[in-house]
């Protein structure tokens, strides 16, 4: 594979003298454990790098199989990112490649600037300056919180009135200085994981890697904490890389989300655009509660970016890629489908059935012209609809997904 110029790793259009996104301790340490890098740790100190995560063409295998497959992704200083993806998709193990914990097979990683692991070298973890968060949060139970949080930089060797301050700074970070004399066995679950949190902070890493942080908790506590990391990332203006299978927490979370799929980064986006624009039909699945129809005859439309594509023998404008061509898949969302009156707008379907949510009906249904695909739409509570009638279906907003390069 072809190896990048380890002697030029940060563009000159990315250096800035305003950014500095790894401790002096860290290149300290860097050029003492990593002689070959001395070149490129004298290049971060002169150029501050804006990017903080660069993952250049990543491989992994285990066992002879591929569980990582050339994965590049890079990650702005301060932004908050979201690994998505389904299980064994191998999130956890670029967190690991990422933390040290594993060696690359080909590829390289870059914190900060620094290369800190290709498929020769790999920097331990503990030189890193890299904070992890696992939904294991692993307190010491025998340990006020206080002292919890300031362990590693006892460790460190950091005297005590240093980690008393920097202690309590964390931990007001995250809204618990109050608690700091507490025992971890006398918290609730998400102050623990806020515990957590903050003991990861102190060590003011330049990189938190976080895997699914709140997977132990029950479903009102994660909504909660969702916003305690909100604000904790607003406070502290940490790079974040947050794992997660949870799509609906990701899109709350996340500046930019990276949906993998068996080893492979699909499509690095934010929120809006994974959901408006997806560029495959795993990630048209995976996002929202996604359906895929199939779209055939698909011609211009008036505007730039719409098009006229007809489903189930019915024309619809929706929308398409401006460059590249348009597939013969139209994503579609629940929320993009609605009761049509039966003026002909929309295609002809059959209810399966209607499950009160509160708000609005859900309405499964069949089209058809295609009675073995199941879709869904919500209708409106006043809208009487019950199983076997027949109904129209409009389709107000979809994407037409880009044909496979
Ligand atoms: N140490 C290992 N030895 C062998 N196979 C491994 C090892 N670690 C991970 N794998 C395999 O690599 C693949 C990716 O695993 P990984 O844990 O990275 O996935 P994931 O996306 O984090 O999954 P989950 O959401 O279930 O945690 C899986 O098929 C897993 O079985």
């Amino acid at each position: 594979m072809k190896r990048r110029d380890s002697r030029c790793l940060i563009p000159s259009a990315l250096a800035d003298s305003r950014h500095f996104s790894i401790a002096d301790s860290t290149v300290t340490k860097l050029k003492q454990d990593a002689p070959s890098l001395k070149f490129q740790t004298r290049q971060v100190l002169r150029t501050r790098p804006l990017v903080a995560i660069d993952i250049d063409n990543a491989a992994k295998s285990y066992a002879g199989k591929r569980v990582l497959d050339g994965v590049s992704m890079r990650i702005d200083k301060g932004e908050f990112v979201a690994i998505l993806g389904p299980s064994g998709c191998g999130k956890t193990t670029l967190l690991r490649l990422l933390a040290g914990f594993e060696k690359l097979d080909d590829g390289s990683i870059a914190l900060g600037g620094v290369e800190v692991s290709n498929k020769h070298f790999t920097l331990p973890p503990e030189k890193r300056n890299v904070g992890i968060v696992f939904q294991n949060y692993a307190l010491w139970p025998h340990m006020s919180v206080g002292d919890n949080v300031g362990y590693a930089l006892k460790i460190a060797g950091v005297g005590s009135s240093e980690r008393k301050r920097k202690s309590l700074d964390a931990l007001d970070a995250v809204g618990m200085r109050d608690l700091s004399e507490r025992a971890p066995a006398d918290l609730s679950g998400g102050q623990r994981q806020r515990v957590a949190l903050a003991r990861c902070l102190a060590a003011n890493p330049s990189v938190m890697l976080l895997d699914e942080p709140l997977a132990n908790l029950d479903v009102h506590l994660r909504a909660s904490m969702e916003k305690e990391f909100l604000g904790f990332h607003k406070r502290t203006g940490a790079t974040m890389l947050y794992i997660t299978h949870d799509q609906s927490e990701a899109m709350a979370l996340a500046d930019r989300i990276a949906v993998m799929d068996k080893g492979r980064l699909v499509q690095f986006a934010r929120p809006h655009e994974l959901y408006r624009e997806p560029r495959d039909e795993m990630v048209a699945r995976f996002i929202g509660n996604g359906l895929i129809l199939p779209a055939s005859s698909i011609a211009a439309a008036s505007q730039p970016g719409q098009v006229m594509a007809e489903v189930f023998g019915t024309p619809h404008r929706v929308r398409a890629p401006l460059s590249g061509r348009a597939g013969a898949q139209l994503s579609v969302h629940p929320n993009d489908l609605a009761l049509a009156n039966d003026d002909g707008e929309g295609f002809s379907a059959t209810v399966e059935r209607v499950v009160y949510r509160g708000s609005h009906n859900q309405v499964d249904f069949h089209p058809d012209a295609m009675p073995e695909l199941s879709l869904t739409l919500h209708a409106p509570l006043d809208r009487a609809v019950a199983p076997g009638h027949a109904i129209s279906v409009r389709i107000d907003d979809g994407w037409v997904i880009p044909a496979a390069a």
